[in-house]
């Protein structure tokens, strides 16, 4: 199980002032879509060239032109990207086609997917290499969780990795532990705690336990 740290908030130099505090305690490091919104595939570059051991992951979450957009990020040093599960198959096959040239991976995001146990069976079969539940921030402030939906696509997919991202704290953190998911994505559980070093470091022992 390996522990992503999502950066959402921040510029360039916040962003890697921030994972300078974490870095023994993460595995991969996302540069989120706000982030690439406001700094571009920029930020992707520079977080890489200050952490070539990290793997970065582009938080793109592409919905069509797979191709020349995970060219772009993988030419910018990504070593993960995002398109969404809610994308055409032929999207998706085109991402997975990209990434396969490039030596990189794809994660889909089923964020605001209505049929998951369908479209993760569907999506697992395009040959993705995550897929990840995902509760964003518009429906984590009514209370919503991804956690019964993590249970599902482990159920369902036989061939990707699974994940899960979306409003996950230290108090919430044994419980997705405990559904083995293959990978586990905070943000503000870490980046906006009071102490992030202690925080990450929490989170990499639950999850080194699990
Ligand atoms: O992709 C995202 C938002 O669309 C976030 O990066 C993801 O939800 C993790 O952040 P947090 O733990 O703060 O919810």
């Amino acid at each position: 199980m390996e522990l992503q740290l999502a950066l959402d908030l921040v510029n360039i130099p916040e962003g890697i002032a921030l994972v300078k505090e974490v870095e023994p305690y993460i595995d991969i490091v996302e540069i989120g879509t706000p982030v690439v919104i406001n700094e571009g595939l920029k930020a992707v570059k520079e977080m890489k060239a200050a952490f070539p051991n990290l793997k970065v992951l582009a938080d793109l979450k592409v919905m069509d032109a797979a191709g020349y957009e995970v060219m772009k990020a993988s030419e910018a040093g990504a070593d993960i990207i995002t398109i969404l599960g809610a994308a055409e198959d032929m999207t998706i096959k085109g991402a997975v086609e990209e990434a396969k040239k490039q030596g990189k991976k794809i994660l889909v995001d089923m964020i605001a997917v209505k049929n998951l146990e369908q479209r993760a069976k569907e999506v697992d079969e395009l040959g993705v290499d995550y897929i990840c539940v995902h509760t964003g921030y518009d429906l984590q402030a009514v209370g919503k969780n991804s956690f019964e939906d993590l249970q599902t696509i482990k159920r369902i997919v036989k061939n990707a990795k699974t994940a899960i991202a979306g409003g996950i704290k230290l108090d919430t953190l044994p419980e997705v532990v405990n559904a083995q998911p293959d990978l586990v994505i905070v943000g503000g559980g870490i980046t906006a705690q009071q102490d992030r070093r202690a925080a990450a470091a929490e989170m990499q022992k639950l999850i080194k336990q699990g």
